[in-house]
């Protein structure tokens, strides 16, 4: 799948770090050092500006090793790009740990993967198809 990008930041493209890595890992493109207090979150620009495909996604998600490691990850859970969104992608950072984190130009601070996905139909209805689980959900089932 090809997807155009305009590469306005101070980096070299973001590309896919392993052969089989899902996702691109993004930089914070910023000026300087931005120090994340426990709990504070704050919107990191990347300049990098995408035409996705009709009928796919981006997801930005978080990195393992700073949300093990740090507590550092995205407030909104998995940002979503939209394919007709032409604004510079931007992630969402918070900080979860206990200690300040400091964001250094070029961080790579999230990844983003891209995702097919269908467009539902909702069809108004009185009833639903019947399923063992019923109502069931939210632990149910047991731990
Ligand atoms: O982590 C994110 C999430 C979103 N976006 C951009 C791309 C996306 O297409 C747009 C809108 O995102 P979303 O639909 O999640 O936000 P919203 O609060 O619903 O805003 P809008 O009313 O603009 O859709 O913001 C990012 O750059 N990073
Ligand atoms: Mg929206």
């Amino acid at each position: 799948m090809k997807v155009n990008v305009i590469n306005k930041s101070q980096f070299e493209l973001p590309k896919y770090e392993t052969e089989g890595s899902a996702g691109i890992d993004l930089q914070a493109n910023i000026d300087g050092p931005i120090e994340l207090k426990p709990f504070d979150r704050t919107l990191i620009p990347t300049g990098l500006f995408i035409s996705i495909p009709k009928g796919f996604e981006a997801q930005i998600r978080g990195r393992s090793g700073l949300a093990l490691n740090h507590g550092i990850t995205l407030a909104n859970g998995i940002g979503t790009i939209d394919s007709d969104y032409r604004g510079e992608i931007k992630v969402i950072l918070i900080n979860l740990g206990k200690e300040s984190y400091t964001i250094n130009i070029g961080d790579r601070i999230a990844q983003m993967v891209f995702i097919k996905y269908e467009k539902a139909d909702l069809i108004v209805t009185d009833e639903l198809d019947k399923t063992a689980r019923g109502k069931g959900g939210f632990g149910h089932s047991g731990y």
